[in-house]
């Protein structure tokens, strides 16, 4: 039987899983078989984007899922090529279509893409999706704290979530603390470094050969109990298992802080800074 997954309370009354599945690069059977395998592991919360491509592949996987679609949480995201009021109404009416499914549970906004300017017109829309049922919850991606303030006061709403990128050589401490002020979730985005997380070192061996888990294993349990939301992507069933068994174990407090020492003054992985990074 799959393990059960605790779960947060969110700023709108929902509930998020205390991890999830990533979807990037996945597509098409392949990503119809990954997602298929980690819902049977026991993940319920999944992650994808319209610039996946794979919203068709995620959507069918659910279909198929032996597993009650209110007991799962898919999450997609808006594109900064839809970030107009109506451009964006309308991608979330094409994401639903893609995917197959009456709702969305979860709908962020990609990236700021703050040189284009139109995030705020964009978050207006998600506020109305809200309200009109196409979406049961709304959030955002890759925000920093000017951009949090900006949809907040422009509309009274604060997201639930902000997916960023988080790892033990960018472990967020400033933003986590913004979220923790405003009650926002964090969500870590690439939280095995796409490969490069730190496997290899003392810090999280350590514990890994304490605790009798896989330094895979121990990076995803620090993002837990810093309080984020780790979405791990494998197409490996083994490797989705492994990553989703992190409640049946702790880090001291002295071995959470060792890994997030091992942040670095640049440790982003590809200079992913959302004030100048932008992706349509
Ligand atoms: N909002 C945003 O801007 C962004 C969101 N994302 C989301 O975050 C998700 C996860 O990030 P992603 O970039 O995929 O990177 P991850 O940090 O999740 O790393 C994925 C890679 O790590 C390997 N892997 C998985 N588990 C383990 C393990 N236990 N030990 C060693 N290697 C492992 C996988 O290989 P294998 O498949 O062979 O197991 C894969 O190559 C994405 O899929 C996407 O949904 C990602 C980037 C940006
Ligand atoms: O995967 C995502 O959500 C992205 O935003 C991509 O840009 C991703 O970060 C990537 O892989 C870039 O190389």
């Amino acid at each position: 039987m799959a393990p059960a997954i605790p779960t947060h309370d969110l700023l709108d009354g929902t509930t998020l899983p205390a991890v999830g599945f990533g979807t990037y690069p996945l597509r098409d059977d392949a990503c119809v078989e990954a997602v298929g395998s980690a819902i049977a592991a026991g993940y319920r919360l999944l992650d994808t984007a319209v610039n996946y491509g794979n919203e068709a592949a995620v959507g069918e996987a659910v279909r198929r899922a032996e597993v009650d679609r209110d007991d799962l949480v898919v999450t997609s995201k808006l594109p900064g090529r839809d970030h107009g009021y109506d451009e964006a109404v309308a991608s979330v009416r094409g994401s639903l279509r893609a995917l197959g499914l009456e709702r969305i549970d979860l709908h962020l906004i990609h990236w700021p893409n703050p040189s284009v300017g139109r995030y705020a017109e964009a978050w207006r829309a998600l506020v109305d999706l809200q309200r009109d049922g196409l979406v049961r919850s709304i959030g955002v991606s890759n925000f920093t704290e000017a951009h949090l303030a900006r949809i907040i006061d422009e509309t009274g709403v604060t997201p639930v979530v902000n997916q960023i990128e988080m790892h033990p050589h960018f472990p967020q401490a400033a933003m986590r603390a913004v979220h923790e002020r405003l009650g926002i979730r964090t969500e870590s985005w690439s939280p095995l470094g796409k490969r490069n997380a730190p496997l290899d070192e003392p810090a999280v061996t350590g514990p890994a050969a304490r605790l009798g888990v896989t330094p895979g294993q121990v990076i995803l349990r620090w993002q837990v109990q810093l309080g984020s939301v780790p979405v791990p992507k494998s197409a490996t069933p083994e490797r989705q298992r492994a990553n989703l068994d992190l409640f049946g174990f702790e880090l001291t407090d002295a071995e959470v802080a060792a890994i997030s020492a091992l942040a670095r003054v640049d440790g982003r992985l590809f200079g992913g800074d959302p004030d100048t990074h932008e992706e349509m």
